[in-house]
């Protein structure tokens, strides 16, 4: 592994600095978070996996200033996150619970900004525009039931971005609606980025995904949880899903990533692996060392 050349440039948006994360049960503590440190730049998409139960929800928790950590701390724009911070929102998977089912679209998504007392004309506008950025433009007035699953999810993004954050925080947002409709919402999610330049942190299940929709991916170890590894995701940043992922470099860096989580759940339980800050490119060509069969075509739920 080489170090990236370009850490270090560029101010950090959001800061993970020494995060550890001690829950207290009646049988005595769990530490799902040792020790993660990492940090996000302004206008960056990272992806973020892990094995299961390695803490990224508790994490996200964290980050969202939905939860203390026990030592540690989230620092957004140079100001420590003790409070879920206005700059941010986050999509959850399960966007059956996030949306109103007696509020339309429209009402749904005009929520936040009308919270945040953002004045009528500005309002509708910005519902408007986060309406077309989803493609959900001719259904305002529907309401969330009366739409499928892969839809009441472009509700949630257009309501998260709507709302003009610095940071979008997603939470496996994908992983209850079927293949090609995720295929849809990972395209969606890549041009809404683009066209909006809003940070990305998101967190999912699928090796494929992960690749195919960062620049980063920050894989975690098992529970108690350090960075195990920071990965430059060095493909073409026009992206599409035949071309795309049909790429010899897309396989190798998800046969890279793949390799990595056996690796994560193989040392369960043991403590060598050590947190790092620095960024690693994967060499061009790299074998599949150590790590089993590489996941075949199509998406790699490792979980
Ligand atoms: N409220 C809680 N109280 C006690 N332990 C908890 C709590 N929430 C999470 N944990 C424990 O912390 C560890 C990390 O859990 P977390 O849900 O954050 O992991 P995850 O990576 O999001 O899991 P998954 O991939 O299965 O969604 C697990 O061992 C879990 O059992």
């Amino acid at each position: 592994m080489q170090s990236n050349p370009t850490d270090g440039q560029g101010q950090p948006l959001l800061s993970v600095r020494g995060v550890q994360k001690i829950y207290k049960v009646d049988a005595g503590e769990i530490e799902a978070v040792r020790n993660l440190t990492f940090d996000l730049r302004p206008g960056e998409l990272v992806c973020l996996v892990g094995p299961s139960g390695s803490g990224k929800t508790t994490l996200l928790k964290i980050i969202a200033g939905l939860m203390a950590p026990t030592s540690g701390e989230v620092v957004l724009e140079g100001k420590k996150v003790t409070e879920p911070p206005k700059d941010m929102a986050v999509v959850f998977q399960e966007y059956g619970r996030s949306l109103f089912p007696w509020m339309t679209v429209r009402a749904n998504v005009e929520l936040p900004l009308k919270n945040a007392r953002i004045p009528k004309g500005e309002r509708t506008q910005l519902v408007e525009d986060a309406l077309e950025a989803v493609g959900l433009h001719d259904v305002p007035t529907s309401y969330p039931w009366q739409l499928s699953g892969g839809m009441q999810q472009r509700v949630a993004i257009a309501r998260a971005v709507a709302y003009q954050p610095k940071v979008l925080l997603m939470d496996e947002p994908f992983a209850a609606v079927d293949a090609q409709t995720r295929a849809d919402l990972e395209d969606l999610v890549r041009s809404v980025w683009e066209k909006l330049g809003v940070t990305i942190l998101f967190v999912t299940h699928d090796i494929d995904e992960s690749v195919y929709l960062g620049e980063r991916v920050v894989v975690l170890s098992s529970s108690p949880t350090v960075v195990q590894e920071d990965i430059v995701i060095d493909l073409p940043e026009k992206r599409d899903q035949l071309t795309t992922r049909s790429l010899p470099r897309f396989v190798e860096l998800r046969n890279h990533v793949y390799e990595q989580i056996q690796i994560a759940k193989r040392n369960k339980g043991v403590e060598s692996v050590q947190a790092t800050e620095s960024r690693t490119s994967v060499p061009h060509g790299a074998a599949l060392v150590d790590g089993g069969d590489p996941p075949g075509g199509g998406g790699s739920d490792f979980s």
